[in-house]
């Protein structure tokens, strides 16, 4: 199952994406269908793919800025920094960056969190990308937005692989901000 608004209706590149996707009952806790992208990072061509997607989707857009929220934002924003030429920030959980950091806490879908930025590692103005794997209720793409708009970057978009159905009123917590995802999770399977 493909989400239709990505503009890539069609792609067969998509549904490489969504079957490189493992779906995992009860991980970390019951009730919870993990999704794990390893398996998309073992097959050079998929994970080339979802990297390119995103790389033609932002490389003529003045974009300065990506910012990958730890850990699995680390697996794409880095390549997709390098091929449109803009800087990569790591948004990093408490305690991980030595200089001075800004924090936001956050819900997630199984507890709570927070996302930490180095100060100065954005400048006023600076047009930005947040890439992570998965949204779900758009708590974690929220506190990385507040970070960077608290620096006075511009967040232009974010960009995830994978979207869950829209859980506990994700489109308001991202306040109106756009959001580009591949693909949306496939039914149950065993594993
Ligand atoms: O939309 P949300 O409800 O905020 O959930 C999405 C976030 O949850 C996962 O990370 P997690 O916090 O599990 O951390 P990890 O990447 O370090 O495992 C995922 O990689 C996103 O960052
Ligand atoms: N269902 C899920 N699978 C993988 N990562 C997640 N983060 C939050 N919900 C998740």
């Amino acid at each position: 199952m493909f989400a239709a608004e990505n503009g890539l209706k069609g792609d067969p590149r998509l549904q490489a994406i969504s079957e490189a996707i493992r779906v995992i009952p009860h991980f970390p806790k019951t009730g919870i269908m993990f999704q794990d992208i390893t398996p998309l990072l073992l097959n050079h061509k998929v994970f080339k793919d979802t990297v390119d997607i995103f790389v033609d989707r932002y490389k003529d857009m003045g974009i300065s800025v990506v910012a990958g929220i730890e850990a699995r934002g680390f697996m794409f924003g880095p390549s997709i920094a390098l091929a449109i030429g803009a800087k990569f920030v790591p948004l990093r959980k408490p305690g991980k960056l030595p200089g001075k950091v800004i924090s936001e806490t956050y819900e997630l879908e199984y507890g709570k969190d927070c996302l930490e930025m180095h100060i100065g590692a954005v400048q006023q103005g600076e047009r930005a990308v947040v890439v992570d794997d998965l949204v779900a209720t758009g708590g974690t793409l929220s506190a990385a937005i507040k970070l960077l708009e608290s620096m006075k970057a511009e967040v232009v978009e974010c960009a995830c692989v994978i979207g869950l159905p829209d859980v506990k009123g994700r489109q308001s917590r991202l306040n109106g901000k756009p959001l580009y995802i591949l693909v949306e999770p496939r039914e149950f399977e065993d594993c």
